[in-house]
């Protein structure tokens, strides 16, 4: 109950149908949860939603029992979204970049940059922390993103498909930080990836066209596969059946 949107309702233009429409959706408290829904499914909005980036024309965002204000320093702090590309400065490096963030989000100085140096060793970026992040990799960006998050003491994290583009190594190493991530703090991530389900997540949200057709636990959603799908092709049958793409038999 720590993070929701309760009856929300978001258009984009004011003349354009709502993407979502009196929609609610509740932010697990534990473990990993992937969001799941083909393009253009309100998977972006959700989390922006969530995050605070953009307003509800009706409804409410609830943190803590709390109705969402764009000026609620505590939810800021509280709160970690990071966009699929993440926003660092250039000609920082990675441990300045880290410092930075934490302290606009209310961290001393002093405590920021010590804060900085012990997260980015938890995502095991410890020997990149000199380095500007103009040269980092899509991946190594991803981890300081999550870096950010642990550094100004987060409650809850929210990725867009933090996945997206990485090569296999990079998706394993990041897969290996969030799951240890996951442990301590509730992630929300929107993905198309499904493989990233099979081991890490523990709940599974699918939405289409604005509705939430499924939510609930990995191996709930893996009982809607297909008897006869192939092993470790159950997500991907789960998936189809329940979007309707695939009939159960
Ligand atoms: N900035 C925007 N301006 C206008 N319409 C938008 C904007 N962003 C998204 N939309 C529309 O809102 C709907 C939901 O988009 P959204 O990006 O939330 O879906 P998504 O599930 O995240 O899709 P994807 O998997 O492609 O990222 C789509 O119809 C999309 O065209």
């Amino acid at each position: 109950m720590t993070l929701l949107l309760d009856r929300v309702t978001f258009r984009y233009r004011r003349w354009e149908r709502p993407v979502l429409s009196g929609f609610s959706y509740e932010v697990p408290d534990e473990g990993l949860t992937i969001l799941l829904g083909p393009n253009g499914a309100g998977k972006s909005t959700t989390m922006s939603l969530l995050a605070g980036t953009v307003e509800p024309r009706a409804g409410r965002v609830l943190f803590k029992g709390s109705a969402l204000t764009s000026a609620d320093r505590e939810y800021r702090r509280h709160v970690a979204w990071l966009p699929q590309k993440v926003p660092t400065s250039r000609q920082l490096t990675a441990r300045e970049y880290v410092a930075y963030v934490a302290w606009l989000k209310g961290e001393d100085r002093s405590t920021a940059w010590d804060r900085a140096g012990s997260v980015l060793d938890q995502v095991g970026l410890a020997d990149r922390s000199g380095q500007k992040t103009a040269r980092l990799s899509g991946g190594q960006l991803r981890r300081v993103g999550i870096a950010c998050a642990l550094a100004h003491d987060a409650r809850v994290i929210l990725l867009d498909e933090p996945t997206a583009g990485l090569d296999p190594h990079q998706r394993t190493v990041f897969r290996d930080v969030l799951r240890k991530v996951a442990a301590r703090i509730p992630v929300l991530m929107s993905t198309h990836d499904i493989a990233d389900l099979a081991d890490e997540a523990t709940t599974v949200s699918l939405m289409d066209r604005g509705r939430i057709l499924h939510h609930g636990g990995t191996r709930s959603f893996l009982e809607h596969a297909r008897p006869d799908a192939a092993p470790g092709r159950q997500a991907e049958s789960a998936y189809s059946v329940l979007m309707g793409l695939e009939a159960t038999d």
